[in-house]
């Protein structure tokens, strides 16, 4: 027997499943029912008898399907529990098969949301494999975070993939963790929009405010909500794998979210499933996984929140590696070099050429001298080259850094900032940059120009506009004149007039510059979104922009090709791109993949190590010349002396970009304006 229903509700339910009883007139309130397990009601009157009418489970499902069809729609903007998971359900509900079969698990209890539910009001970031929109939800009048997702709704891997974001947010349910909200899907489109809650900031934003430094107690408040929501989730199983600034999102009440969870993945204690090492951005990636370790836990995220907390103190990217073989000698030189121990119980494929001949001495100490000593012990804890020596989030939220005074603040108490977020810190700082450079190159070219060429408005308005170009593509790489970037030659990147989305993403190529005499690489074309050519175009000016993943990458000359003369591009701080021997491509590895799927495929197991497969892989999406890549493949050859490899990276590096100025040079103005007037 089912549960005896109250009097009020009883009257609720005969009412709204049209009971018209005989006794209708008769007093309700002695009405009794009971609801079978199988979904049937019956009503009795007061005398016993039975006023049946007998709703099935079928009945009762579909009467409240409806009704919960009509909230969403109408009203109610939170997803309302579906009782039963069943697929076909869902898919009477209103998801596509695809999703439901791959995710229904996820989805369960919810209902799809309709893309006209949403305004769009404005492009707030743009991710690798995402664009996202702040839109007001029609519904609630709440602001919320769109984030548009593409994959290939006909690829079974890349459904999965795509899906294991929305898999793991459900599993996740923490205050510093961002809510997944709801999901807008449509039946015949290939994307899918996840509805988030709205966050104003994020850390990379906040931390390059101009004249911006945190306090200590803000700093603390920062970690203690970064490590309660990293403690969450490896308690629930799930390594965040990409933890930096501008992952890490801030509300206008100062609580910090982790955010984007693409390549989160769940993870074995025991660490016996083996995962792929292509994940975690360049600088915030632990030495294990530069070194190919395919079995690691929880130990991956703290190292990069080590990394944050350097920076946060610093401020600025305590580890800024160009490449994977630089990003391995910054960490020797910083953390020291590990025991022999380690390496002998390693086993790791890169581990012996990759091994320092000579031993590096740890000067975490020193180079933070100026730090508390609390905070240097925690920065060395969470830096430890062993990674069994960086203990747990929890142990870490116990460590004395957050009992010694001053403590952490309250995250109410943290200063209200304006909207601050890393695509609006570069936007500033890449305005400030285009200024600067065409006053410099105006101010030169009028000193320069014979007279009759400098009255000539056109003449220096070609020259800006050229300049403004080339600035505003050196957000995607950092000039043309620096195409060699961390063992790649990168083509130019064309704009697509009309273009608003990036382009999808996907390996599409394999092939071999002429100047290259290494193994093939795979190289990253440039797709077309499914529906519209136009629509597809490149990245946009702001998408470019959030390609830079340090919480302050522009202030340390990263991206700035002025620098060094060995520019690397925005996004290298995201990929390994050194394809040498850590990442040298097989053959068996042509395939057209899409782009969800070469990111989201990268927890099949280590024999994907060998692709790149992760987000960053796909940042390798300029536009060249006929829509190819050229990538050099390995700069160098594998040797065991690491500064002899990288004194040897950075020559090639000079010289090409050397080459490359001559070139762009040569066809400049300038040039051949003093060759035709002598
Ligand atoms: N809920 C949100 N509220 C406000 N902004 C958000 C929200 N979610 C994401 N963003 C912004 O959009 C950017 C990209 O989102 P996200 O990191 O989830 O996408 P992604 O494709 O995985 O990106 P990436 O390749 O940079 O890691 C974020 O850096 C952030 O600035």
């Amino acid at each position: 027997m089912g549960c005896m229903h109250s009097k009020s509700s009883a009257v609720d339910d005969i009412q709204e499943s049209g009971f018209k009883g005989k006794d209708r007139s008769r007093d309700l309130s002695l009405i009794q029912m009971d609801i079978h397990e199988n979904g049937s009601r019956r009503v009795y009157d007061v005398d016993g008898r039975e006023m049946e009418r007998k709703i099935s489970l079928f009945e009762k499902q579909r009467n409240e399907r409806a009704e919960s069809l009509a909230a969403i729609n109408s009203r109610n903007p939170t997803p309302v529990r579906v009782p039963k998971a069943a697929e076909g359900e869902q898919v009477a509900a209103g998801w596509p098969s695809w999703l439901s079969a791959v995710v229904g698990e996820a989805i369960n209890g919810w209902l799809p949301r309709r893309a006209d539910t949403f305004e769009k009001l404005d492009k707030i970031g743009q991710g690798t494999y995402s664009s996202v929109y702040r839109a007001r939800d029609l519904i609630s009048n709440k602001i919320v975070a769109l984030k548009r997702v593409w994959f290939d709704n006909l690829d079974p891997e890349s459904v999965k993939f795509m899906c294991r974001e929305i898999l793991i947010l459900r599993k996740l349910d923490h205050q510093n963790i961002i809510k997944l909200e709801g999901l807008i899907t449509s039946r015949l489109s290939c994307s899918l929009h996840l509805v988030f809650e709205y966050m104003e900031h994020d850390l990379t934003g906040l931390a390059a405010r101009p004249g911006e430094k945190f306090t200590e107690p803000q700093i603390k408040c920062y970690m203690k909500q970064l490590l309660s929501g990293l403690d969450h989730c490896h308690r629930q199983g799930i390594l965040h794998r990409d933890i930096k600034g501008s992952n890490l999102l801030i509300d206008n009440n100062g609580i910090l979210k982790i955010a984007d969870f693409g390549l989160a993945s769940l993870f074995d204690p025991d660490c016996s499933i083996p995962l792929t090492s292509r994940v975690v951005t360049l600088w915030y990636r632990p030495l294990e996984l530069l070194l190919g370790a395919s079995h690691y836990g929880v130990e991956v995220d703290l190292w990069s929140t080590g990394c944050i907390l350097g920076e946060l103190y610093t401020g600025r990217p305590i580890l800024p590696g160009k490449t994977e073989v630089e990003q391995l000698h910054k960490i020797f030189k910083l953390c020291g070099s590990p025991s022999d121990d380690y390496w002998r119980n390693l086993h790791l494929s890169h581990a012996a050429v990759f091994r320092p001949p000579q031993h590096y001495r740890k000067c975490i100490m020193d180079t933070f001298k100026e730090l508390p000593p609390v905070a240097i012990g925690l920065i060395e804890k969470l830096l430890s080259v062993d990674p069994s020596q960086r203990g747990t989030a929890a142990l870490a939220l116990n460590n004395e850094f957050f009992t010694t005074s001053p403590t952490a603040c309250d995250p109410s108490c943290l200063p209200k900032y304006p909207p601050s977020k890393e695509i609006d810190a570069r936007l500033r700082e890449e305005e400030a940059g285009i200024k600067r450079n065409s006053g410099r190159k105006n101010q030169a070219s009028a000193r320069k120009l014979p007279p009759d060429l400098q009255s000539n408005p056109g003449y220096n308005n070609a020259n800006e506009e050229q300049m403004q170009m080339s600035q505003s593509r050196g957000e995607a790489f950092s000039s043309q004149q620096d195409k060699t970037v961390s063992g790649f030659l990168v083509g130019p990147l064309k704009e697509q007039r009309g273009s608003k989305e990036p382009r999808k993403y996907q390996i599409e190529h394999y092939q071999k510059p002429a100047s290259y005499s290494g193994p093939l690489i795979p190289v990253y074309g440039i797709g077309k979104a499914p529906t519209d050519q136009d629509h597809c175009g490149t990245i946009t000016a702001r998408s470019r922009l959030s390609m830079h993943s340090g919480l302050l990458a522009r202030r340390t000359g990263y991206g700035n090709h002025e620098s060094s003369g060995a520019s690397v591009p925005s996004s290298t701080n995201k990929v390994g791109r050194f394809s040498g021997p850590i990442h040298g491509m097989e053959p068996h590895m042509r395939r057209q993949d899409s782009k969800y799927h070469s990111k989201r495929n990268s927890d099949t197991g280590p024999v994907e190590d060998g692709r790149i497969q992760t987000k960053e892989s796909a940042l390798h999406y300029r536009e060249p010349e006929g829509n190819k890549m050229y990538l050099s493949g390995p700069l160098l050859v594998p040797s065991n002396n690491v500064d002899q490899l990288l004194k040897e990276h950075d020559r090639r590096i000079q010289e090409y970009s050397r080459k490359t100025r001559v070139t762009k040079y040569r066809t400049s103005k300038r040039y051949v304006y003093r060759k035709v007037l002598g």
